[in-house]
């Protein structure tokens, strides 16, 4: 995880100052782009203990079509509870707009001078793997979250806003658009969730994996954070987990949280942070 630690070194020393949204004031650098390529291993940051039972079940929530917080409690993983309301909903985020982007198609019909339209919902997953099995060559295997008809309904606007799928060489290459990150805190799991999709894409659809592309938009660092980026800038990443899907899963859907391993994760301790809300 050089590449990582490489990416908050940049932010600290070419970052600039600035407030934000949170009221806890960052170091922000805008436009940044690390590449992992998952063959060497599985990108889990070594440097402080993440738990990747907390990114699995987030994974596999989203692909559900899920966006209440409830499977999350079930399963132990707190990570969305400071957005949700009362009834645990977070409004129409990546889950809705993953398995049900809304849109609207024409009809010949009409009600007086009024055109009517057809409300319908995309499967923008199943639809990316529909592809990704028809046009291997496609450069249009791309997943969008963000929808700015329902940005204002989402108890927070998608941080990672957009993807894309290529397969070159055998291999499946997967870039994600990550307009806002949280650089101590999000990316570390952002890095690993991503890491984590492009292998079941590449186990459902028969490709080996090739690259995770990180492409971001604003990255920063908390001013609260500072102290525990230097405690993990003066540990030395290890070598990489491998991670194993430990059976035959036909269906994007149907994987579950048993069917991943990580095998040879080593990592330093946990680093406590706070998180800005
Ligand atoms: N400011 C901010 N940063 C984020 O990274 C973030 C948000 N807000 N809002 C929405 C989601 C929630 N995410 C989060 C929230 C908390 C942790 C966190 O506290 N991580 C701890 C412990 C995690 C656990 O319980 O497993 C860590 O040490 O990594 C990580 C990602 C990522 N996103
Ligand atoms: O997956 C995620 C989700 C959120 N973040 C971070 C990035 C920002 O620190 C906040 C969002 O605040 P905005 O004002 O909407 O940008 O959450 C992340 O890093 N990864």
């Amino acid at each position: 995880m050089k590449q990582y630690h490489e990416a908050l070194k940049q932010v600290l020393s070419d970052g600039v100052q600035t407030t934000d949204r949170t009221g806890t004031g960052t170091i922000a650098f805008f436009g940044m782009q690390c590449r992992y390529p998952l063959a060497e291993g599985f990108p889990l940051v070594t440097t402080k203990k993440l738990h990747l039972r907390s990114i699995i079940h987030e994974l596999l929530w989203f692909l559900s079509g899920d966006t209440n917080i409830r499977y999350l409690k079930e399963n132990g993983v707190s990570i969305w509870d400071e957005w949700a309301d009362e009834a645990g909903d977070l409004g129409p985020v990546y889950g809705k707009q993953w398995r049900r982007f809304p849109a609207l198609e024409p009809t010949d019909q009409t009600d007086g001078d009024i055109a009517l339209f057809r409300a319908r919902e995309i499967d923008q997953i199943s639809d990316l793997v529909e592809m990704i099995r028809t046009s291997p060559d496609s450069r249009r295997l791309i997943v969008s979250a963000w929808n700015p008809g329902d940005v204002p309904e989402m108890a927070l606007p998608p941080c990672h806003t957009l993807w894309q799928v290529r397969i070159l060489g055998g291999k499946l290459h997967l870039q994600l658009y990550q307009r806002s990150a949280d650089m101590f805190l999000g990316v570390p799991f952002n890095i690993a969730s991503y890491a984590l999709l492009a292998h079941m894409l590449a186990h459902v659809t028969g490709y080996e994996v090739g690259d995770f592309v990180h492409s971001i938009g604003d990255a920063h660092i908390y001013s609260n954070h500072f102290e525990q980026v230097q405690t993990q800038l003066a540990r030395t990443p290890k070598p990489l987990p491998q991670l194993r899907i430990t059976r035959d899963v036909s269906s994007i859907f149907d994987f579950q949280f048993d069917d991943f391993k990580v095998i040879g994760y080593d990592p330093d301790p946990a680093i406590r942070a706070p998180v800005a809300v």
